[in-house]
């Protein structure tokens, strides 16, 4: 698919703003997955309608910003993946690295079928779980280079969920928003957490939380 000019000027700004170069085929890549997400709200309520308007900074700029901190991770998995939020934005990303694999854990299965039909649209190396993030990271083997989530849950019951992956040697890339502050000390009094904060490229009091370490606090 090649995209008009302006989507395509669109994907480049997004990407910039983000801090992550991408190639001409990726910027296509956004743009169709923009497009179905526009198709496909109104029936299957992927993100909140009235984002839509400022899909490229809201969206793609803020998702794209976790692929700049992970350049060399081969092997995602995004918890909670939604419409597609930041998995597929992510996998768009991975298409032009070598070598790597993004698993998405979306329950609700009408979204899981938008993100397989969108996945396999846009030609990304991207395989949908659909079902329950505790039950397909009970059974994981493989191992996991970063795993994600955004708007999910507050950090400690992220941390939570993705222990599994964060005991063998994965480390978190977690958006949150205004309220990280408050998140972090309500995580502290159930993990000792090894974070690094990175302001957000798309809002203001933002943070990306890295977790590099997660230990559960004796009781
Ligand atoms: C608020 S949405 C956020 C979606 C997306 N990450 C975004 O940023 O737009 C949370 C998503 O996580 C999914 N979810 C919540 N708990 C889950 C669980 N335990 N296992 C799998 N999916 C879950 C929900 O179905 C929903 O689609």
């Amino acid at each position: 698919m090649a995209a008009n000019v302006s989507d395509r000027a669109a994907a480049e700004a997004a990407a910039r703003q983000a801090g992550v170069a991408v190639s001409r085929e990726t910027q296509d890549r956004l743009v169709l997955y923009v497009s179905l997400l526009r198709r496909w709200n109104p029936v299957k309520n992927l993100v909140s309608p009235h984002t839509l308007s400022a899909v490229w900074e809201r969206h793609i700029a803020d998702c794209l910003q976790l692929a700049a901190l992970a350049p060399d991770a081969r092997t995602w998995v995004d918890l909670g993946s939604g419409g597609g939020l930041p998995g597929l934005v992510i996998a768009a990303v991975l298409a032009e690295r070598a070598g790597t694999r993004i698993h998405l854990v979306e329950s609700k299965l009408g979204k899981a079928a938008f993100l397989r039909e969108a996945a396999r649209q846009m030609g990304v190396p991207a395989t949908i779980h659909a079902f329950r993030i505790e039950g397909v990271l009970a059974q994981w083997t493989e191992p996991v280079d970063v795993v994600t989530a955004r708007a999910l849950a507050p950090l400690d019951q992220l941390v939570r969920l993705s222990v599994p992956l964060l005991k063998t040697g994965a480390f978190g890339l977690f958006p949150k928003g205004q309220d990280v502050g408050s998140e972090l000390t309500q995580a502290a009094k159930y993990w000792k957490l090894d974070t690094v904060l990175t302001p957000s490229v798309t809002e203001q009091d933002g943070r990306i939380v890295t977790v590099r370490r997660a230990e559960p606090v004796a009781s």
